[in-house]
């Protein structure tokens, strides 16, 4: 027996979820061996209001947070130590005294095509049903391809994949990064780019957050952060703290580095498709939060209090 404490790992119980948690527990016994005996390290699933709501869009329950409020609370409750999120689902406002010290390397950023109709989102035959729950790809597919039809359309990988089956939609798509994880990567007609489809702020990204004064914990993590990863995500995240006036906006943006250099690329765009705005910046590497305020405060004022709103209406 060790008289090591135990580590309680946080997180929802959806397959991704599960295999992102285990994604960690491994990295955290390949990094410290004095946590690799059995039992020390626990995994504890908690149900999230997201998980729970499956029949409307995430945007009408009242958008973000909804899969990381039960976790905060286990967590300032000391019910579980880490919890590992998403980065995507995660609001870019942290409760107090939780912090988010560890970025995992992150995946590919980019959205897959599934279908079995077309190869890619341009074949797709007029009038074709798209289903999606993400405002981010209804908008930019109804923006690119006018005459599809785009529905809203929720619930876990194996859900949609049997909905698509069923022919209920002629289309969906998902993250990378999400069917990776899961090994289920055989699903994937094509791969869309990121300059066709502009990806979700923080998509393919986990973070690990644990309790602000825990410091046995930020020491346990401290091997497993991505330095890169995290800049890059800082800058994303800036850009959408500034335009999140309304979850109902469809944002979008991808921070890539080039030397020293972080180029951001954002995108905002009306629920409907029929206006979107893009811009792309550099700033130094430094300065990941700067750069993604500054994108992110030129996107707004080109849209104009109107655009914001309009878009809140949709
Ligand atoms: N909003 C749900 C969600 N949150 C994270 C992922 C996938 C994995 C990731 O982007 O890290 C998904 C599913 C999807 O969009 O396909």
């Amino acid at each position: 027996m060790s008289d090591q404490p135990k580590i309680v790992i946080g997180t929802r119980g959806s397959p991704l979820a599960l295999a992102q948690a285990h994604e960690t527990r491994d990295r955290l016994q390949a990094a410290h061996e004095e946590l690799r005996g059995e039992g020390i390290i626990e995994i504890e699933v908690i149900k999230t209001t997201g998980d729970m709501i499956l029949d409307r869009p995430l945007s009408e329950i009242g958008g973000k947070g909804l899969f990381t409020k039960e976790i905060d609370n286990a967590q300032l409750e000391g019910r579980i130590d880490i919890a590992v999120h998403s980065m995507k689902d995660v609001p870019t406002w942290l409760p107090e005294g939780i912090d988010l010290p560890c970025i995992l390397p992150r995946e590919d950023v980019r959205d897959v095509f599934i279908s079995n109709k077309a190869k890619c989102l341009a074949d797709l035959p007029a009038g074709s049903v798209v289903g999606s729950a993400s405002l981010r790809r209804q908008a930019q597919i109804k923006a690119l391809y006018p005459h599809l039809e785009v529905i809203t359309f929720r619930g876990n990988v194996q859900r949609r994949l049997s909905k698509l089956n069923e022919g209920v939609v002629d289309a969906t798509l998902l993250a990378h990064a999400g069917l990776r994880r899961l090994k289920s990567e055989d699903v994937i007609t094509s791969v869309i780019e990121e300059d066709e489809i502009l990806p979700a702020v923080a998509q393919g990204a986990i973070g690990i957050s644990c309790r602000s004064n825990d410091a046995r914990m930020k020491k346990y993590l401290e091997p497993l952060h991505c330095a890169q990863s995290a800049t890059r995500i800082e800058a994303e995240r800036a850009l959408l703290r500034i335009l999140d006036g309304s979850c109902r906006t469809p944002i979008a943006a991808l921070a890539v580095l080039d030397g020293d250099e972080i180029v951001l690329r954002g995108l905002i765009a009306k629920p409907d498709g029929t206006e979107v705005l893009t811009n792309e910046m550099r700033g130094p590497i430094s300065d990941p939060d700067g750069l993604g305020t500054k994108a992110g405060q030129e996107l707004k004022d080109r849209a104009g209090a109107d655009f914001l709103a309009e878009a809140t209406q949709a």
